[in-house]
């Protein structure tokens, strides 16, 4: 049996400045694979215990590779994978057997190795335009949120993810979020979309801020050294440390959701609110 999550190897526990989301800070990836998938699969248990669903929403990346873990024992058999319902934050416009596509980065890294229902996995009309797309899946969102299988943020009319789970890019990116990009102020659509992403491929559709700052859980996971002034700029950056432009990242702060950082020491090693010495594990 994996350690239970308080006795696995963290380096740092703690939470950001101005209650910016709770950090989990691991010495190597194979620590923060092991307790990523315990934190999913926690959520799922308890979203399946309290609505009969876990609607989780996912991003292309490394962040793939490093829900590994959640295919194997013990969780390929104690999650309930038929319970979830399973979306994309942002998508890459191209065929779903596309070596670009997210779905087919899911699918092949996850998704073909779970139990999860190929009717509860929501993936964008790959024959359309990108325009065409983000309507699509907003509408497939809309009716799905009819349907109560996404819960619905009381206080706003947007879904209630019970997880999002975010990259970040070098840039401060998260979903096809970037920085000074129009998508980023995008406040009435859902979903948006993206003709001139600066990160290929140039055409995406993404979730906008207000849906992800809706989640009842959004997890952000990073790692390397390349993303280590983002990670800083995004956590406990001064305000006049920052450009004009707030980085997307930075903009993530759910309404009466949780967020957690989970990062490497590499990612983690410019930021200044959490001193290394010692084991700040909970
Ligand atoms: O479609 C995408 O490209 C992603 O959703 C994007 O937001 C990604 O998560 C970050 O760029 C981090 O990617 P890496 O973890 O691979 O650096």
């Amino acid at each position: 049996m994996p350690l239970t999550f308080s006795e696995r190897p963290k380096i740092a526990a703690s939470s950001g400045p101005d209650g910016r989301g709770e950090l989990k800070i691991y010495e190597n990836l194979d620590d923060l694979a092991t307790d990523f998938a315990d934190y999913v699969a926690q959520l799922s248990e308890l979203s399946v215990k309290e609505r009969g669903v876990f609607s989780v929403a996912l991003s292309g990346g490394s962040i793939i590779s490093l829900m590994r873990k959640l295919c194997e024992a013990p969780y390929n058999r104690t999650v309930d994978w038929t319970k979830w319902y399973v979306f994309w934050a942002d998508e890459r416009v191209v065929a779903k057997n596309h070596a670009d596509s997210n779905y087919k980065l899911a699918k092949d890294g996850i998704l073909s190795k779970v139990p999860v229902l190929s009717s509860h996995v929501h993936s964008i009309n790959d024959n359309l335009s990108a325009e065409e797309a983000a309507e699509g899946y907003e509408f497939i969102l809309r009716q799905l949120v009819k349907s109560r299988t996404v819960d619905v943020l009381e206080s706003r009319d947007c879904p209630k993810f019970d997880l999002i789970i975010l990259g970040m890019g070098p840039d401060g990116h998260v979903a096809s979020l970037f920085p000074g990009h129009p998508a980023v102020d995008q406040r009435e659509d859902w979903v948006t979309y993206i003709t001139d992403s600066p990160k290929a491929p140039p055409e995406r559709i993404t979730f906008t801020l207000p849906v992800i700052n809706s989640a009842a859980n959004v997890a952000i996971v990073v790692t390397g050294e390349a993303k280590a002034t983002a990670v800083h700029r995004a956590i406990d950056a001064a305000p006049e440390e920052l450009e004009a432009a707030a980085i997307p990242a930075r903009m993530v702060q759910p309404t009466d959701g949780k967020l957690v950082w989970f990062l490497d020491r590499s990612a983690a090693s410019k930021l200044h609110c959490v001193p290394f010495e010692g084991d700040f594990c909970a």
